[in-house]
């Protein structure tokens, strides 16, 4: 069964649950080894039966050990969608992540100019690739409402500083007002605690993307289900 990245989220979301993106990442540059011997094509396994509708992936090999092999091995053991993250600034680099099995892939903001992101965007959806752009400021997010971007992301850290800033939720609480309308709004990175991801939900945020918690927890299928579950959200 094929589904679309985005198609899943939207799923999950109205089957009652927060939409959680895990995210395959092998190493934190703040954190260190994130994987401690574990198989992350097995994490994904676990992941995805605990309820997870997409995955995402660092294929970044020097500062976050992935691979693209690893992309190729998840998308050939798992059905679920999943987004090609990393530093990708060429059309080139966008066919290869479709060839390895991606169905989504990261436009950072931080690295293009508008004219640049906006070529490859659309190369993108050209090739059948899902780009989610990822803004760290208002000004970036202003561009990918500019592009008409549906997939969106506030990073809560800034990449440029390879995550080894401490950022917090409240990069998505000031910052989600101004996202591009009907666009899917994920806040990536620094979420910590299911009331972190609340928080970042009721700002505005429609799906989280959270790595380095779940890397971190004692009984990942628990916590990943504890931040996908919505019922603790009070009404507005
Ligand atoms: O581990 P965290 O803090 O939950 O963050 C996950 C993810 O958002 C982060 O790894 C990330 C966001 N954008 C990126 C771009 C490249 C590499 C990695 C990233």
């Amino acid at each position: 069964m094929y589904t679309r990245f985005s198609d899943a989220l939207i799923a999950r979301k109205e089957a009652g649950f927060i939409p959680v993106i895990p995210d395959i990442k092998c190493i934190s540059p703040k954190e260190g080894d994130l994987l401690r011997g574990r198989d992350p094509l097995a994490v994904a396994q676990l992941l995805a039966r605990a309820g997870a509708p997409a995955l995402s992936v660092v294929t970044e090999t020097k500062d976050f050990g992935g691979s693209l092999e690893l992309l190729r091995q998840l998308a050939k053991n798992t059905t679920l969608p999943i987004l090609r993250k990393d530093f990708i600034t060429s059309c080139e680099d966008m066919t290869l992540s479709r060839e390895c099995g991606a169905q989504a892939i990261l436009l950072i903001c931080a690295l293009h100019t508008l004219d640049s992101l906006t070529t490859l965007y659309n190369e993108a959806l050209k090739i059948g690739l899902e780009p989610l752009v990822e803004a760290h400021t208002e000004e970036e997010l202003g561009w990918a409402g500019k592009i008409g971007a549906k997939l969106v992301g506030i990073n809560n850290r800034d990449i440029l500083k390879l995550e080894k800033d401490d950022g917090t939720v409240s990069a998505t609480e000031l910052l989600a007002s101004h996202k591009p309308k009907n666009a899917i709004l994920i806040s990536e990175s620094s979420i910590r605690t299911p009331a972190e991801g609340q928080a970042a939900i009721r700002a505005g945020a429609d799906v989280l993307l959270i790595g380095t918690a779940l890397w971190q927890a004692d009984d990942m299928a628990a916590s990943y289900q504890a931040f996908s579950r919505s019922s603790e959200i009070p009404p507005a």
